[in-house]
C-alpha cells in the first residue's frame, strides 16, 4: 500500500499551476476575503437582529440588518459563481498541459520502455490517472485555502465573542479525529484497492480490444469474457467497500456536531442565566457552529481525494521522470548526408542482462548495396536492425555509418537518413494520402502519387472508394496486407533514405501481389543500401550479400551461389524452403 502524505510531490504537482498564477490569484483573493467575510459577517448579523433591533422593538433596524444580509448572500452567490466558473478553466488548462508533457514525454522514450510495460498500462497512465488529478486541479487546491481561512476566521470568531463558549465547542473538534483516525485509513486504504483494481481491468480492456481477432479466432470469446466477469467482480466489491467505509464517515462527523450542539445549548443557557451570554449570540454561536462542521467535513474528504491525487501523480512522475535509454551525448553531431556504408563492428547485445542475442557480430555493407538476412526465427535478424535504427544501444562494439558511431550523431539526423519498413505494417487512422505523406510531411500531391506509382500502388488506391482521399481506420484493416506493404513502400521511397531496412511480411500473398511487390522492391532498392530480413528465396536469391545468423553468431556471408556451393546452413534453409513449396504446391 502507498505512503502517506508527500509534501514534495505536492509541490511537484503544484508547479503546474505556476503559469497561471496571475490569473489564480484574483479568484484566490476575491474568494478568499469576499466569500470568507460575507460568510462570517452574517450570523453576527442575526445576532444584532436579535439583541438590538428586536429587542428594542426597532423595525427599521430590522429591516436594515435584513437587507444588509440578503445583500450578503447574494454577493456570496456571486463569489462563488465566479470561483466555480474560472477555477474549472484553469484546471482544464493544467490537465491539458500534463496530458501534453506525458503523451510527448512517452513519445521519445526508447524501446526498452515499452518492452516492459503492456500498452494498456501506459493507455491509463494518460487517461485515467491525469483525469484522477481533474477533482484536484479544478476544485481541490482553492477550496483548500478557502476552508482553511474561513475555519480560522470562526474559531477566531468564536472565541473573541465568547471565549469559554467558544473554548467548549472547539474542544469536540480533536474528538472528531481521533474517533475518525482509523476509520479515515481504512477508506484510504479501500480507495486505493479501488484504484488498483481499475486499472487492472482497464489494461486488461486494452489488451482484449488489440487481440480481439486472436480471442476471435481460437474462440476463447467464453473465457475472455469469464475471466473480466472476475475482474469486474472483484472491482465491484472492493468499491462497495470502499463506497460503506465511505459513508459511515458522514454519521461521526454528524454525532461530534450534535454534540458541539448539545454543549453549546446546555452551556450557553448556563452562561445567558448568568448574564454572560444574550440570546441572539447564542443564535449566531449556533449558525457559526454550522459552518464550521461544513469545512472541516470536506477538509476531511480533501484529505481522502488528495491521496488519491497523490497515487495518480506520483505515478505520472514515474513516466515522466523515465529517461530514454538511447540518449543523445551531450553535443551530438548532425549526421551530414551519408553515402550508405555501414557497419557493425563485433557488436555483442543483450535485451535482457545475460542472455546475448547478438554475440560478437561485424559485417559490412558498401554504398548501395543490398544485405539480406536470414536464419532460424530468435537468431537475431530483427535485433541488428533495431540496432541499426538505435532503438538500442550494443554494450559492446559499434555501429558507423560513413565512419561516424551513431551514437555520436543526433537521432533526427540518423533516422531521417535509415528508412524502415515493418513486416506488420502500421497504418494510421486518416486518408491513404497522409498515410504516405508520413514519409516526408512536406511532400506535395503530386510526390505522393508519383512515389505510390513508381511502387504500382496507384492503380489500387484509385479503385478505392475516394482514392486517395479514402479514410483507413486505425492499423489499415480494410486494407489487403500485400496493398499495406505497398503502401509502406511508397511512404519510405518517399522519405528517400540512403540507408533501407525491410522486414518481408512473412504472410502469404496472391501471385499477382506478389509480383507487384517484387517489382515495387527494385525501384526501392536502386542507389540505396539495404538490410533486408528475407523470408523468399526469390529476394534473397538477388541480393549482393546473403547473411546467416544463428543463434546470435554469423554462421555464413557471401552471395546466394557461393553459399549454395558451400553446402551449409543456407543450403539446408534453401532446400527446406524449396520441399516445403513443391509438397504445398
Ligand atoms: N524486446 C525483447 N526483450 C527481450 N528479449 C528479446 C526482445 N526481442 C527479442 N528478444 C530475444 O532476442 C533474441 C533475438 O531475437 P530477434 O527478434 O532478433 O530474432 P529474429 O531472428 O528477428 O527472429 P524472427 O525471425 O522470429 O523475427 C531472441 O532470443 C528473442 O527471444
Amino acid at each position: 500500500m502507498e505512503k502517506s502524505f508527500d509534501w514534495g510531490q505536492l509541490k511537484r504537482m503544484g508547479a503546474y499551476l505556476k503559469p497561471y498564477r496571475r490569473q489564480l490569484l484574483p479568484i484566490i483573493l476575491v474568494t478568499m476575503i469576499l466569500g470568507t467575510l460575507s460568510k462570517l459577517a452574517i450570523p453576527y448579523l442575526i445576532s444584532l437582529a436579535i439583541d438590538i433591533a428586536i429587542f428594542n422593538k426597532d423595525g427599521n433596524l430590522l429591516v436594515i440588518y435584513a437587507s444588509t444580509m440578503l445583500g450578503l448572500y447574494i454577493l456570496q452567490w456571486l463569489v462563488n459563481n465566479y470561483r466555480i466558473r474560472y477555477i474549472n478553466v484553469i484546471g482544464q488548462k493544467v490537465l491539458y498541459d500534463l496530458r501534453y508533457a506525458l503523451f510527448s514525454h512517452i513519445q521519445n522514450l526508447s524501446f526498452r520502455f515499452f518492452d516492459k510495460r503492456p500498452a494498456g498500462s501506459v493507455l491509463v497512465r494518460i487517461t485515467n490517472d491525469v483525469n484522477s488529478l481533474q477533482d484536484l486541479f479544478t476544485n481541490g487546491v482553492v477550496n483548500l485555502m478557502i476552508d482553511c481561512v474561513q475555519l480560522l476566521g470562526i474559531v477566531i470568531i468564536l472565541l473573541s465573542l465568547n471565549f469559554k463558549l467558544g473554548l467548549a465547542i472547539i474542544v469536540t473538534v480533536p474528538l472528531m479525529f481521533i474517533v475518525s483516525g482509523s476509520l479515515r485509513k481504512r477508506i484510504r486504504w479501500a480507495w486505493q484497492d479501488v484504484r488498483m483494481k481499475q486499472s487492472r481491468i482497464n489494461s486488461h480492456l486494452a489488451e482484449s480490444i488489440q487481440g480481439i481477432r486472436v480471442t476471435q479466432a481460437f474462440t476463447q470469446e467464453k473465457e475472455n469474457i469469464k475471466y473480466f466477469d472476475d475482474m469486474n467482480s472483484v472491482n465491484k466489491k472492493s468499491w462497495d467497500k470502499a463506497s460503506a467505509l465511505n459513508q459511515s464517515f458522514g454519521p461521526i462527523i454528524e454525532l461530534t456536531a450534535a454534540i458541539g450542539t448539545c454543549i453549546l445549548f446546555w452551556y450557553g443557557a448556563h452562561l445567558i442565566e448568568s448574564q454572560e451570554l444574550k440570546i441572539g449570540m447564542l443564535v449566531a454561536f449556533a449558525n457559526y457552529i454550522g459552518n464550521f462542521w461544513e469545512p472541516i467535513n470536506r477538509l476531511g474528504q480533501m484529505y481522502n481525494q488528495m491521496l488519491v491525487a497523490m497515487a495518480s501523480s506520483e505515478r505520472i512522475f514515474e513516466f515522466l521522470d523515465e529517461k530514454p535509454t538511447v540518449g543523445e551525448k551531450e553535443k551530438p553531431e548532425t549526421l551530414p548526408l551519408i553515402e550508405g556504408n555501414v557497419r557493425f563492428d563485433n557488436i555483442v547485445f543483450e535485451y535482457e542482462k545475460g542472455r546475448p542475442a547478438l554475440k560478437g557480430i561485424s559485417l559490412e555493407a558498401k554504398a548501395g548495396e543490398s544485405i539480406a538476412l536470414v536464419g532460424h526465427t530468435g537468431s537475431g535478424k530483427s535485433t541488428i536492425i533495431n540496432l541499426l535504427c538505435r532503438f538500442y544501444d550494443p554494450v559492446e562494439g559499434r555501429v558507423l555509418i560513413d565512419g561516424h558511431d551513431i551514437r555520436d550523431v543526433t537521432l533526427q539526423s540518423l533516422r531521417s537518413q535509415v528508412g524502415i519498413v515493418l513486416q506488420d505494417t502500421f497504418i494510421f487512422s486518416g486518408s491513404v494520402r497522409d498515410n504516405i505523406r508520413f514519409g516526408r510531411l512536406d511532400a506535395t500531391d503530386e510526390e505522393i502519387e508519383a512515389a505510390a506509382k513508381a511502387v504500382h500502388a496507384h492503380d489500387f488506391i484509385s479503385q478505392l472508394p475516394f482514392g486517395y482521399d479514402t479514410q483507413v481506420e486505425e492499423r489499415g484493416n480494410m486494407l489487403s496486407m500485400g496493398q499495406r506493404q505497398l503502401l509502406s513502400f511508397a511512404r519510405a521511397l518517399l522519405a528517400n533514405p540512403r540507408v533501407l531496412i525491410l522486414d518481408e511480411a512473412t504472410a502469404s500473398i496472391d501471385t499477382e501481389t506478389e509480383l507487384k511487390i517484387q517489382e515495387a522492391l527494385k525501384t526501392l532498392l536502386i542507389g540505396r543500401t539495404s538490410f533486408m530480413i528475407a523470408h523468399r528465396l526469390s529476394t534473397i536469391r538477388n541480393a549482393d550479400k546473403i547473411v546467416v545468423l544463428d543463434h546470435g553468431n554469423i554462421m555464413e556471408e557471401g552471395t546466394h551461389e557461393e553459399l549454395m556451393k558451400q553446402g551449409g546452413i543456407y543450403f539446408g534453409l534453401v532446400e527446406a524452403q524449396y520441399k516445403f513449396l513443391s509438397e504445398a504446391g
